[in-house]
């Protein structure tokens, strides 16, 4: 099959203050998160000056994989914010592009780490007349390349610590209703939490760590509703407790160095240590390192090249859909929402 481009799908983030708010509607319209929750959130974005690095992180790993040697024109969209998806893909109808591969950027399944990026897709497509055909790329967690990134920037984020640090992966929480409906019926759910522990034990094995944690961060929605816990913050509280002087957080869950790292790692979990008085470092997310590009051109080459894909784990390699319609019938179907039909 032959490809005329390479479509970059990512979450998309603001670009200046009065971005902001329009652009937290837009991430939560119809999902039920309170009010308040958006004010709180607004801080955070408004601490960067309104300006979440996600999209310049997003635009330099596109140009990473432009200067790679890559054959293929890379366009970039987003489900959130400018560009949005729906106008990048009009460029490339206008363009004469008829059939192109997708990159989204999160490695694992699960509703709003995969299907939504198909959502996403069926979203641009119902917008654009003749709409050229998406094949969007497998999810990549256990991927050589993305658990050879981490291990590294695990071990560089080492350095600064004493011996005994404590090993702690982190990813963002989703509603346990949506974990337990990540994956295809019948493979018994929690795709998105399985392959979060397999891709840390993955890391931690790399770099030689028996011991380590899986936690989780960010957590939104109404207080009522149960999320993947323990949240970071706490985690780091029970540690100091259990006696544990430091601390490596790695954000396994990301590729890129986004506000909830730079917010929710970088000054929320990073301060809370400080007053407990215990040692902080941060690995490093995959987006500047060569390898990512190098993923991306491989998971590419899978369908142009006929490339077996490489994979680390036994974990089925899903995620690879068509025109948006889901890898496998009824795979992370979307959690009914109260008052949407
Ligand atoms: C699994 C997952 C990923 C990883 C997979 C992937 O990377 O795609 C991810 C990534 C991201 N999440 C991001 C930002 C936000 N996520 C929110 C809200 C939510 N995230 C959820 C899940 C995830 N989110 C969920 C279940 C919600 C509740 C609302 C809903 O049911 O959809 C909200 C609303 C406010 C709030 O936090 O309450 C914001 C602002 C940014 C951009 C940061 C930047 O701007 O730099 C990125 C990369
Ligand atoms: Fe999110």
């Amino acid at each position: 099959m032959s490809y005329d481009a390479l479509l970059w799908l990512s979450f998309g983030g603001p670009e200046g203050p009065a971005d902001v708010r329009p652009f937290l509607e837009n991430v939560t319209r119809g999902r039920g998160v309170p009010p308040e929750r958006l004010d709180e959130v607004e801080v955070h974005y408004q601490h960067f000056g309104g300006v979440s690095p996600i999209n310049a992180l997003n635009r330099a790993a596109i140009d990473a994989v432009r200067g790679s040697g890559f054959d293929l024109p890379v366009y970039f969209g987003n489900r959130n914010w400018h560009p949005m998806v729906e106008d990048t893909l009009a460029e490339m109808k206008r363009d004469c592009v008829r059939r192109a591969l997708v990159f989204p950027t999160s490695a694992y399944g699960g509703y709003s780490a995969c299907r939504q990026y198909d959502e996403d897709i069926l979203r641009a497509r119902a917008a654009v007349l003749d709409a050229p055909e998406l094949v969007k790329l497998r999810q990549f967690f256990d991927h050589p390349l993305f658990i050879g990134a981490f291990a590294d920037a695990v071990r560089a984020a080492a350095v600064e610590l004493p011996a005994d640090y404590r090993l702690v992966f982190t990813a963002h929480s989703v509603p346990e209703s949506a974990d337990k409906a990540a994956g295809p019926p019948g493979e018994g759910g929690h795709r998105y939490s399985r392959q979060v522990a397999e891709a840390s034990r993955l890391v931690a094995l790399a770099v030689g760590r028996e011991e380590y944690d899986v936690v989780w961060q960010s957590r939104s929605g109404p207080p009522q509703i149960p999320w993947l816990e323990p949240d970071v913050v706490d985690h780091v509280e029970a540690l100091h407790k259990d006696g544990v002087s430091g601390v490596l957080v790695c954000p396994i869950g990301f590729v890129s160095d986004h506000l909830e790292v730079v917010w929710d790692l970088d000054t929320e979990a990073r301060d809370r240590a400080a007053e407990l008085g215990m040692a902080f470092a941060r690995a490093a997310t995959p987006n500047g390192d060569p390898r990512f590009a190098e993923l991306v051109v491989e998971l590419v080459r899978e369908h142009t090249d006929g490339v077996a894909p490489r994979k680390l784990s036994d974990f089925t390699a899903a995620g690879c859909t068509v025109n948006g319609a889901p890898c496998a019938p009824l795979c992370c179907e979307p959690a009914k929402r109260p008052g949407k039909h």
